[in-house]
């Protein structure tokens, strides 16, 4: 499987190097040539089968030739075997319509983990044999930092540098990345600075070739290819276990970088039947003004109780309006240019007709998602994390076929907001005993001021140098 820039004039690559290289030389996103096709009955067929099998099926047409298919399902396996579910995404129900697909079992307790296990053993793999070292790069509003951390601290060829908002990431998610020891791992506290600004350090440093002439620069973030293909499976997982491929389902997506609910276009894309992906936002709605008028424009973010949500400029976005724009990179180029100067945007026509085919969105403030917490608790027992209510909002205020089952996407473990959770239903949720003494670990973090010079000398005094890419 090759994979082409959405910006039109990088090099096509194969899966490792789309890996390995993060983002595309041209500043876009990589996506697959082609989307790979799975007939109905090879659907059918994956049925029963066991997470990791499933993530090895649907993964293989992506991967190609870069690793064999037994070599792959050793990956997985590895990779799932960390979680604490046996179903590794189990899929429970609220009622007879809503169900709710938890992706919170993994290591960090965030639907980041399904993807970051298998990204960490990923790079190891691809760098078994070379004397390269990768330099990560990453932003992250709460989830994928403690998901990177853990998937790669202590890995010998791989150093790590997290950059996150200073205070604006919940107090369990700091400590998370922050109490993670190790000599390759750096965590970094930006004062004065949103995760947009941090997302566009990243990006910048790609860029920069003081930076990419010494360092072998590469990105956790879902703007990497592989992240989003590992967030794919769950979507066959849950559709599967509700009919498919005889019968549809919509699925709603708390959603702040846009990677999660690419990540079911992709499936829906690959033969899965879906009927709608519902892009729920937090009152940052970017997205759902984009989704709904149009408009793109970015006007600056709002904290709110779901921290991992506070995000104005979605990466991923870029993907949608690339594959559902007809693929025309030259004339993205253009379009990203404009909105990276004016931070606004207009989709075209064929990229709004392109996304209203599948998407549609919804917004929630935080009286409705208190409500949505509220709902899930009196009615069905169950303790939901903010980021998961504004998903289920939008789910139950949807407007679908009366037979299709709405799937909502829990992100992460109601622990990790307790505060915000306590507010809503009167009940703190604990975190599970494996990380139960988490408030008493020693921490380590440096804060920076938020601008890319500090960030960038700081990489550049502590990475290790690695020889051009092979
Ligand atoms: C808990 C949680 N929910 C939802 C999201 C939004 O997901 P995405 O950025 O893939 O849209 C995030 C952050 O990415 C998150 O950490
Ligand atoms: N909410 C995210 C933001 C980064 O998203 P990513 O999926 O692109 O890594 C977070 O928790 O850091």
């Amino acid at each position: 499987m090759d994979y082409v820039s959405t910006r039109g004039s990088a090099q096509r690559q194969d899966f490792r190097s789309v890996t390995l290289a993060g983002l595309a030389s041209d500043g876009g996103l990589y996506v697959p040539r082609e989307w790979p096709q799975f007939s109905a009955d090879e659907i059918a067929a994956m049925a029963g089968l066991p997470y990791a099998e499933l993530a090895a099926k649907v993964m293989q047409p992506f991967v190609g030739d870069c690793l064999t298919p037994e070599r792959l399902l050793e990956l997985t396996t590895k990779a799932y075997g960390r979680f604490a579910h046996k179903a590794v995404t189990p899929l429970t129900q609220f009622d007879e319509k809503q169900w709710l697909l938890e992706l919170f079992h993994g290591p960090t307790l965030a639907f980041k983990d399904v993807a970051l296990q298998l990204l960490g053993l990923l790079f190891e793999e691809f760098l078994t044999g070379s004397d390269q070292h990768l330099t990560i790069v990453g932003a992250t509003s709460g989830d994928t930092g403690s998901a990177a951390i853990d998937a790669v601290a202590g890995r010998e060829k791989i150093d790590i540098f997290m950059l996150h908002p200073k205070g604006r990431v919940s107090e369990v998610q700091r400590r998370q990345m922050t109490s993670v020891i190790a000599p390759n791992v750096h965590n970094i506290a930006l004062t004065d600075a949103s995760f947009d600004d941090a997302q566009a350090m990243v990006k910048r440093m790609f860029a920069d070739t003081d930076m990419t002439g010494r360092f072998r620069i590469t990105a956790v973030n879902s703007i990497n290819w592989a992240r989003l293909m590992a967030q794919v499976v769950y979507y066959f997982a849950a559709a599967i276990q509700l009919g498919a491929p005889n019968r549809k389902v919509a699925f709603s997506v708390p959603t702040g970088n846009f990677g999660d609910v690419f990540a079911g276009y992709v499936a829906a894309k690959m033969g899965l039947p879906v009927e709608k992906l519902i892009v729920a936002t937090n009152v940052n709605d970017i997205l759902h003004r984009a989704l709904s008028t149009g408009d793109y424009s970015a006007h600056g973010v709002t904290p709110t109780e779901a921290p991992s949500m506070d995000i104005q400029v979605s990466s991923n976005f870029e993907r949608l309006l690339f594959d559902a724009g007809g693929r025309d990179g030259a004339a993205l180029a253009e379009q990203m240019k404009g909105f990276e100067a004016s931070k606004a945007m207009q989709l075209t026509n064929a990229q709004r007709e392109g996304a209203a085919a599948l998407f549609t969105s919804m917004r929630a403030d935080a009286d409705e998602m208190h409500a949505a917490m509220r709902w899930a608790y009196e009615n069905c027992g169950k303790v939901i994390d903010p980021h998961t209510a504004i998903g289920l909002h939008a789910a139950l205020s949807a407007d679908l076929p009366a037979d299709v089952p709405v799937v909502t996407l829990a992100t992460a473990d109601a622990a990790k907001f307790a505060p915000a959770v306590e507010s809503a239903i009167g009940v703190s949720p604990t975190l599970p005993p494996r990380i139960a003494d988490l408030m008493d670990r020693e921490e380590a973090c440096t804060d920076l001021p938020g601008t890319y010079e500090a960030v960038a000398s700081f990489v550049a005094d502590n990475a290790t140098e690695s020889p051009a890419a092979a």
